[in-house]
C-alpha cells in the first residue's frame, strides 16, 4: 500500500515536476517579449489576403506599417482598405521579391526594419507530373530565394537599429510545410526549406538579438486560395481538410500573439498545435511549458500522425482503384 503511493507520488508528482524544472532552466534561446507598438513592421505579399490582414492587424495594433508587392494597384487598395478601416497610412513598396536590386531600393527607401514578416508566396496544387518544371522553378524562386533576397537586404539595418528592443523575422510557411501532402510536391519542399533557413538562421541572429518565427497556417480564405481551388486536385482537398480552414484575420492574430511572444513555431489551428507537437523535431522552443507537452505527447502524437497517414494512403488508394473501375 505504502508501496503503491509512492510510486503514485514519484510518477505523477516528483517526476513532472523535476522534468519541469529541468526544461525550465537549460531551454535556450530563453523566453522573449518583442513589442510591435510604435515599431516599424514591414510585410511582404502585404497587399492580399493573410499578408493584408496582417497589415490591418499591425495597423490596430500601433505598429508603423510598410507592405511590399507586385502589382501598384493591389497595394494601392490595400493602402486605401487599411486607411479606411484604422485610420492608419501603410507605406507601400512596389517590388518583385525575385529581384534582389527591387528588394534593396524598397527595404532602404522603408528605413530600419523591427519586425520583417515574410509572407509572399505562390501556391499551385497540381502533381508533379502535371507541372511544367518552369511551375517548380517559379514557386521555389518566389517563396524560397524571396525570402533570402529579403533576408540580406533588411538584416545589415536591422542589426545596425538604435533601439535596444528585439527584433523579429517571420516566416508565413503553411501546414504543408510540416506535412508533404499530394499536389504540394514543389509547394510543400519551398515551405519544408523555410525551416532549414528559420532554424539556422536562428543561430546565426540570436546574438543581435533578433528572433525567428514560423507561422504554419491552414487552408485560409483568401484570393490566393479561391485562385487555386480552381485547379486543386481532390485528393488535395480530402488531406488538406483533415486541418479545418481559418480566416486571414485570424491567422494574422494567432501570427502577431506567437510573434509578440517570440515564439519559434506558431500554429494556427487546433491541428495546427498537434501538428507542431508531432514535428517538434530539433526546433527550439521557449515555452518550457510547451517543451514539457512535446515530451510527454511525443509517443502518442507519432501514433497519431501514423493514424493520419492510413486515412491518407486510405483515400489514395480509393480514388485510384475509382479511377480503374
Ligand atoms: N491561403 C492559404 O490557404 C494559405 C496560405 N499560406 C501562405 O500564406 C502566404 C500568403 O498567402 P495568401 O494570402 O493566401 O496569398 P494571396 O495570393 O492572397 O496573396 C499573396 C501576396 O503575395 C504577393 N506576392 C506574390 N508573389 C510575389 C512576388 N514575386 N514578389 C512580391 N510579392 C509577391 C502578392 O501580391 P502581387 O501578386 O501583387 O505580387 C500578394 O500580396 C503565402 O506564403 C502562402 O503560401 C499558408 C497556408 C495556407
Ligand atoms: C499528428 C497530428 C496531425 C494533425 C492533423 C494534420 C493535418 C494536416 C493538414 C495539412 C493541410 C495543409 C494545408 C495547406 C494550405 C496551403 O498552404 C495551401 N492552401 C496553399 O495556400
Amino acid at each position: 500500500m505504502a508501496d503503491a503511493y509512492f510510486s503514485f507520488f514519484t510518477l505523477f508528482i516528483i517526476f513532472p515536476l523535476a522534468l519541469l524544472t529541468f526544461l525550465y532552466f537549460i531551454l535556450r534561446p530563453r523566453p522573449v517579449r518583442i513589442p510591435i507598438k510604435n515599431r516599424h513592421v514591414f510585410i511582404t505579399g502585404g497587399s492580399s489576403g493573410i499578408g493584408l490582414a496582417l497589415a490591418h492587424r499591425a495597423a490596430t495594433e500601433g505598429s508603423r506599417v510598410s507592405i511590399l508587392a507586385r502589382s501598384p494597384t493591389k497595394l494601392e487598395e490595400a493602402r486605401n482598405a487599411v486607411k479606411l478601416a484604422t485610420g492608419i497610412e501603410v507605406a507601400v513598396f512596389e517590388a518583385d521579391v525575385r529581384d534582389y536590386d527591387a528588394v534593396k531600393r524598397a527595404v532602404d527607401e522603408a528605413g530600419p526594419i523591427d519586425v520583417l514578416v515574410l509572407n509572399h508566396g505562390v501556391f499551385t496544387a497540381l502533381e508533379l507530373e502535371k507541372m511544367e518544371l518552369s511551375e517548380v522553378k517559379f514557386t521555389m524562386d518566389v517563396n524560397v530565394i524571396g525570402c533570402f533576397n529579403m533576408i540580406k537586404a533588411a538584416l545589415p539595418a536591422m542589426k545596425n537599429r538604435k533601439d535596444p528592443l528585439p527584433a523579429s523575422i517571420a516566416f508565413v510557411s503553411s501546414q504543408a510545410g510540416q506535412v508533404g501532402i499530394y499536389g504540394y510536391v514543389a509547394y510543400s519542399a519551398s515551405k519544408f526549406a523555410l525551416r532549414g533557413l528559420a532554424e539556422a538562421l536562428q543561430h546565426e541572429v540570436i546574438a543581435d538579438n533578433i528572433h525567428v518565427s514560423l507561422i504554419f497556417p491552414p487552408d485560409t480564405d483568401t484570393p490566393g486560395l479561391a485562385e487555386e481551388n480552381k485547379r486543386k486536385p481532390e485528393l488535395t482537398k480530402i488531406i488538406a481538410a483533415s486541418s479545418s480552414a481559418m480566416k486571414a484575420e485570424e491567422v494574422a492574430q494567432k501570427a502577431f500573439d506567437g510573434i509578440k511572444s517570440g515564439s519559434f513555431i506558431i500554429p494556427c489551428n487546433l491541428e495546427g498545435l498537434a501538428l507542431s507537437v508531432a514535428t517538434a523535431g530539433l526546433s527550439p522552443q521557449r515555452s518550457f511549458l510547451m517543451a514539457f507537452v512535446e515530451v510527454i505527447a511525443a509517443g502518442i502524437m507519432r501514433i497519431a500522425g501514423l493514424c493520419f497517414q492510413w486515412t491518407w494512403y486510405d483515400s489514395i488508394e480509393k480514388w485510384h482503384s475509382q479511377r480503374k473501375g
